[in-house]
């Protein structure tokens, strides 16, 4: 039998703001067992960006990285949004360490090649060091994951947090029995937007697909859906969208293979 593991992500509308990462970082410190905090931050990135002078463009739920955006999302991810909550964890009681994949080679990727798009300094993720992730949970450490990885000769590379989690969830579902919860603003997945209790209980692949066909499921629901199949199809025990301030009291949209 598998020792249970849970790796939780966290996006950017929940670390932006001080009331909802100190009710998380509540939350996620009372998790019983091994666990991983995966973080966003993709809002607080386009405000400092824009401080600076430099517009943010999103294709498909992805952020165009120039050379400048590259400068502002490994200070803003790598820095400012993981060392606060690495510190708030500390505080807690939660023996946190702050990684980026550049650290200790924990996520390698490759630039998105230029197809129709050219994503600039993005990267897919190619290998993710489970075994090293496992000896630091074994030591009693909580890895928290930056949305940023590294191609192995010197360039850091912006990548998705919902597929850094995806990927994170997989590769140690080799280890451990994993269970991924995307936590964010909504109660899960919706069957309309505008109404918080028409949440979709369970869902699979065609109901996904017949949902975007519909227009029920669009924008950054998307990549986290496809992130979630992903993970359930390679070995992840279970993967649940939910509210963020929900993650002790069940509920939310359950993903099924
Ligand atoms: N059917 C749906 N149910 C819930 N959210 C949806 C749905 N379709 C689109 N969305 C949008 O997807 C967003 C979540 O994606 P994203 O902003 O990438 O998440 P995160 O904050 O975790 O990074 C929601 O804020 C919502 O606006
Ligand atoms: C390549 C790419 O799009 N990277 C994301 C990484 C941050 C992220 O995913 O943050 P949220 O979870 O808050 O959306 C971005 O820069 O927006």
């Amino acid at each position: 039998m598998k020792e249970k593991l849970t790796v939780i992500k966290v996006g950017g509308k929940i670390v932006e703001e001080e009331a909802t990462l100190k009710q998380l970082l509540d939350d996620f410190a009372a998790i019983e067992g091994h666990k991983v905090l995966v973080h966003g931050g993709g809002r607080s990135a386009t405000k400092i960006a824009a401080l600076l002078g430099i517009d943010s463009k999103m294709v498909n739920g992805r952020r165009i990285t120039d050379a400048e955006t590259l400068k502002v999302v490994t200070m803003v991810y790598g820095g400012l949004v993981n060392k606060n909550i690495v510190a708030g964890l500390q505080a807690r009681g939660v023996n946190a360490l702050g990684l980026t994949g550049a650290d200790m080679n924990v996520i390698r990727s490759m630039k998105r090649p230029v197809k129709e798009v050219d994503y600039g300094f993005v990267g897919d993720v190619e290998q993710v060091d489970a075994t090293l992730l496992s000896d630091l949970i074994h030591k009693g450490v909580v890895p928290v994951m930056a949305p940023l990885t590294h191609d192995g000769q010197g360039n850091m590379l912006n990548t998705n947090a919902d597929t850094i989690a995806g990927e994170t969830a997989k590769a140690l579902s080799a280890i451990f029995d994993v269970t991924l919860v995307y936590c964010f603003e909504k109660k899960g997945v919706l069957r309309d937007e505008n109404d918080d209790e028409s949440v979709i209980s369970q869902i699979n692949r065609a109901e996904f697909e017949r949902y975007i066909a519909e227009g029920v499921i669009q924008g950054g629901m998307i990549p986290k859906l496809e992130n979630s199949f992903e993970a359930i199809n390679a070995g992840v025990s279970e993967v649940i969208i939910t509210l963020a301030s929900a993650i002790h009291k069940g509920g939310g949209t359950r993903i099924k293979k």
